[in-house]
C-alpha cells in the first residue's frame, strides 16, 4: 500500500513504503540525546516523533504551558555543494515532516530513511515552486505569535540553530544585514527586523489606550565572555567583556549592558545595523570564528493603561538569538573527542544540549546546568521558565551534510518535548484585579444561561431544585466577587495616587535642585566670561563670592529697587541671610548692614542712605591658595561642560549633586578667603 505521496517539493519525489516504515514514538520521558544518536541499522526507516504541540492556558488565563515550538527551514543548495560530485538533495517534506532519505551509498554510516515531525517545516529550496517559503512566511507563521505573546505581556524567545552556514542569520535578520535596504527590504528582511517593525506599528495603534515603552540591547558571546555590540565604540570599554550577575529577583543580568529606548522603527534599525556592523568588526578583528559566536538581540516592551482603567502595567522580554553554528557539536555528544573539542570551542553550545536534555527529561527536581555557560545561564528563562519559547533550526537540503542535518534535526525533536510555563509579567496586584475580573465574567455568563433557560420556559419547575440552589449559590459569589473586585480596585487606585503623590513631590525638588544649580552654572559662565576678557583687572574672587552668596528670603520689591540704585551707581550689592553687603569695586571699599537693622521705607532716596553708610576699607582675602582655587574652578567647568546639552536621564541628577559639592566646596574656600584678609587677584585657567 503507498503511502501518500511527499509534497512534489523535491526534483525526485519519493513515494515511502508503509509497509517498510516504522514508527518510533520519542518516550516522554526522552533518553539522553546520546542514545538517540545511531538509528539502529534494523530499522529500515525511523519515525522520530515528539508529542505534539501542547499550549495550554490555565483556567486564569493568565499562565500558557506549552511545549517548545520547533520549526526547520531547509535553504537552498549553494554552489559548493553543487559542485560536489555526487552530492544531491536528502531531504523531503511532507507538510510538518522532514524525511532524511540518504543516498544509497552514503558514508555516513546510515543508509535508513528518517522522519521527524515539527511544528512547522519551511521548505526554501526552489524559489520557483508554489511550497517553496519566503522570509515573510516565517516571519507570519513564528514572528508574529511571539509579537503577540509580547503584547500580552509574556516573555518570548526566539532562536536559531544549526550548523554553519545553513542559514540562521539569514533566517534570523536577513541578507547583507549592514544595509539598510536589505534589513528593509521586503524580499529579504528576516525575522527581527520584521519583528521591529510590526512591533512599532502595534505601538501605534495602541497608543491611544496605553503608554508603550520599547528598550533594546544588542550582545554577543563569544568563548564564554559577553561583548556589548552597541556600546558606544569611542569608549575603550566598548570590547571589555562584560560580567553576569544574579539578581535575587529578576535572576541574572548582563552589568554595565547598554539598553537604549527607541521612539520608532528607524531609530531601533539604526541599532540593529549597528550592533551588526560591530559584530562584523569584530569577528575580523579577533578571529575567523564568526560562526562561533551566540548574538542575542532583546527587546523591552512596557505597557501601561491610565488609571480609570486598571487593567495597569505589563513588562515582557523578547530575546531573538542567533546561536553559533553547531557543526562540532554534531556528534559530540557520542564522542567523547569531539565533546572535548566542542567544549573549548563552545561552552554555551554544548550546554544548551545537555538543559534541553535534562529539560526533556521532564523528571521533577531533574537538575539543569544552566549556570554551566553563559548563554544557557541567560537563557534560563527562554528554555526552561516563564517564557514563550520557539526554536528555529536550519539545515542544508545537501547530502554532503547528512550527519549535521541529522544531529540537527534530532537535537530540534528533542527540543520539542520542553515544556514552559509563561506567566504575564505584572504585579500581584494587577493580577489580582484581573483574575478577578475573569470571575466576575464567568459568574455572570452562568447566571445569564440559567436565566435564558428559565425565561424560555416560564414555569420554574423547569429549573431542577439543584439547579435553582446553583442559581442562588452563583448569585452569591457573583456579589461577593463583585465587592471583592471593588475592594481590589480601589487599593490599587489609592495605591496608585500615593506613589503619584510621592512622585510628583520628589520631582518637584528635583526640580528646585535643577533651577537651583542652573542659576549657579548661569552665574559662574558669566564670571568666567568677565575673567577672560579681563584677567587681571577683575577681582573675580570678590565679584564671584557676592555672586554665590545666598540671596535673603526677606527680598522685596523695595530692596529691587535699592539694588538696582546701587547698580545705577556702579556698586554691587549682595545679601545673604542676614547681611547686606555694599562694595564698589572702584574704590574697594565696602559697607556691612545687618538686615534686621535696615529700614530702607525710611528713605525717599536710596542715594543718601548710601552716602551715610559706614564705608571699610577691603582687605584682601586670603586663605586659600591661588592654585586650590584655580583647580576647583577647573573641576567646576570641566563638569559644566558635561552638562551640555541637558539630557533627561538620571545621570543628570547625579551630574547636578556633583556640580552641586564642587560648588559648596569651593564656597567654602571663598567664604575662608573673606574671612582672612588679604586679595587674591588671579587668571582663571580654563
Ligand atoms: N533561505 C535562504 N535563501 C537563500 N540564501 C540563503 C538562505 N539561507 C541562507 N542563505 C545563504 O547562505 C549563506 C549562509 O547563510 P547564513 O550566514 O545565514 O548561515 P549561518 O547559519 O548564519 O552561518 P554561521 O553559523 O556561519 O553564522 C549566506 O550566503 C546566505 O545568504
Amino acid at each position: 500500500m503507498a503511502l501518500s505521496p511527499v509534497k512534489s517539493c523535491t526534483p525526485r519525489t519519493r513515494v515511502l513504503s508503509a509497509a517498510i516504515l516504522t514508527q518510533f514514538s520519542t518516550p516522554k520521558a526522552a533518553k539522553p540525546l546520546a542514545n538517540h544518536i545511531s538509528t539502529p541499522e534494523c530499522f529500515s526507516n525511523v519515525f522520530l516523533e515528539t508529542p505534539k504541540g501542547k499550549r495550554r492556558a490555565s483556567k486564569e488565563k493568565c499562565d500558557e504551558e506549552c511545549n517548545l515550538r520547533v520549526s526547520v527551514r531547509i535553504r537552498p543548495m549553494n554552489l559548493t555543494e553543487l559542485n560536489v560530485v555526487g552530492s544531491e538533495d536528502v531531504i523531503r517534506v511532507k507538510e510538518k515532516q522532514i524525511i532524511v532519505c540518504p543516498p544509497k551509498n552514503s558514508h555516513s554510516g546510515t543508509s535508513v530513511d528518517h522522519t521527524f515531525n515539527y511544528d512547522h517545516v519551511f521548505w526554501s529550496v526552489d524559489e520557483s515552486s508554489p511550497l517553496f517559503a519566503k522570509q515573510e512566511d516565517i516571519f507570519l507563521t513564528i514572528g508574529v505569535p511571539l509579537l503577540n505573546s509580547a503584547f500580552k505581556g509574556f516573555n518570548a524567545c526566539l532562536f536559531a540553530y544549526g550548523q554553519t552556514g545553513s542559514g540562521k542569520s539569514y533566517s534570523m535578520m536577513g541578507r547583507n544585514i549592514c544595509e539598510v535596504s536589505d534589513i528593509d527590504s521586503q524580499d529579504f528582511a528576516g525575522i527581527t527586523p520584521r519583528f521591529c517593525k510590526e512591533l512599532f506599528k502595534r505601538a501605534g495603534e495602541l497608543q491611544s489606550e496605553y503608554t508603550i515603552s520599547i528598550e533594546v540591547s544588542y550582545f554577543e558571546i563569544y568563548n564564554e565572555k559577553i561583548h556589548d555590540l552597541l556600546a558606544n565604540p569611542a569608549q575603550s570599554s566598548a570590547r571589555v567583556p562584560l560580567k553576569v550577575r544574579e539578581h535575587p529577583t529578576l535572576g541574572p543580568y548582563i552589568v554595565d549592558l547598554t539598553s537604549h529606548t527607541v521612539k520608532s522603527y528607524t531609530e531601533l534599525r539604526d541599532f540593529l545595523i549597528l550592533g551588526n556592523k560591530n559584530r562584523a568588526v569584530a569577528s575580523t578583528a579577533m578571529n575567523d570564528f564568526s560562526s562561533r559566536s551566540h548574538s542575542i538581540f532583546a527587546i523591552e516592551i512596557g505597557q501601561s493603561k491610565s488609571l480609570d482603567d486598571t487593567d495597569s502595567c505589563r513588562r515582557s522580554k523578547v530575546s531573538l538569538v542567533d546561536l553559533a553554528g553547531s557543526e562540532r557539536l554534531g556528534t559530540s555528544l557520542n564522542n567523547e573527542e569531539r565533546m572535548k573539542q566542542g567544549v573549548c570551542i563552545n561552552k554555551s553550545l554544548l550546554t544548551l544540549g545537555k538543559c534541553i536534555s535534562a529539560l526533556a527529561e521532564q523528571k521533577k527536581n531533574q537538575f539543569v546546568p544552566y549556570r554551566d555557560s553563559v548563554l544557557t545561564w541567560l537563557l534560563r528563562e527562554s528554555l526552561g521558565g516563564n517564557s514563550l519559547t520557539s526554536m528555529l533550526a536550519t539545515i542544508s537540503p545537501s547530502s554532503t551534510h547528512l550527519d549535521e542535518t541529522l544531529s540537527t534535526l534530532r537535537y530540534a525533536c528533542q527540543a520539542r518535548t520542553i515544556v514552559n510555563r509563561a506567566r504575564i509579567n505584572e504585579s500581584p496586584h494587577d493580577r489580582l484585579i484581573r483574575e478577578l475580573r475573569l470571575e466576575v465574567e464567568r459568574l455572570k455568563a452562568l447566571r445569564k444561561d440559567y436565566e435564558r433557560r428559565s425565561s424560555l420556559s416560564p414555569q420554574s419547575e423547569t429549573l431542577s431544585f439543584n439547579e435553582s440552589s446553583e442559581v442562588d449559590d452563583i448569585k452569591v459569589k457573583l456579589v461577593e466577587t463583585e465587592s471583592k473586585l471593588f475592594e481590589a480596585q480601589q487599593m490599587w487606585e489609592q495605591r496608585f495616587m500615593e506613589s503619584r503623590q510621592n512622585q510628583l513631590k520628589e520631582l518637584a525638588e528635583a526640580e528646585k535642585c535643577k533651577a537651583e544649580l542652573e542659576s549657579k552654572v548661569r552665574i559662574l559662565r558669566t564670571a568666567n566670561q568677565q575673567v577672560s576678557l579681563s584677567p587681571y583687572k577683575t577681582n573675580f574672587l570678590e565679584e564671584l563670592e557676592g555672586v554665590l552668596t545666598y540671596e535673603s528670603e526677606c527680598e522685596s520689591d523695595l530692596l529691587d529697587s535699592f539694588k538696582q540704585c546701587c547698580s545705577d551707581q556702579g556698586l554691587i550689592c549682595t545679601f545673604n541671610s542676614d547681611t547686606l553687603k555694599i562694595m564698589d569695586p572702584v574704590t574697594r571699599k565696602y559697607a556691612l548692614v545687618p538686615l534686621n537693622n535696615l529700614n530702607l521705607q525710611k528713605y525717599e532716596n536710596f542715594s543718601d542712605y548710601l552716602k551715610g553708610l559706614k564705608w571699610m576699607n577691603n582687605s584682601a582675602p586670603k586663605g586659600a591658595t591661588k592654585a586650590e582655587i584655580v583647580s576647583s574652578m577647573n573641576d567646576i567647568f570641566k563638569i559644566l561642560g558635561n552638562l551640555q546639552p541637558p539630557d533627561e536621564d538620571n545621570n543628570l541628577s547625579l551630574l547636578y549633586a556633583r556640580v552641586n559639592k564642587t560648588l559648596q566646596k569651593f564656597e567654602s574656600a571663598l567664604l575662608n578667603n573673606v574671612k582672612s584678609s588679604k586679595t587674591v587677584t588671579f587668571h582663571l585657567d580654563t
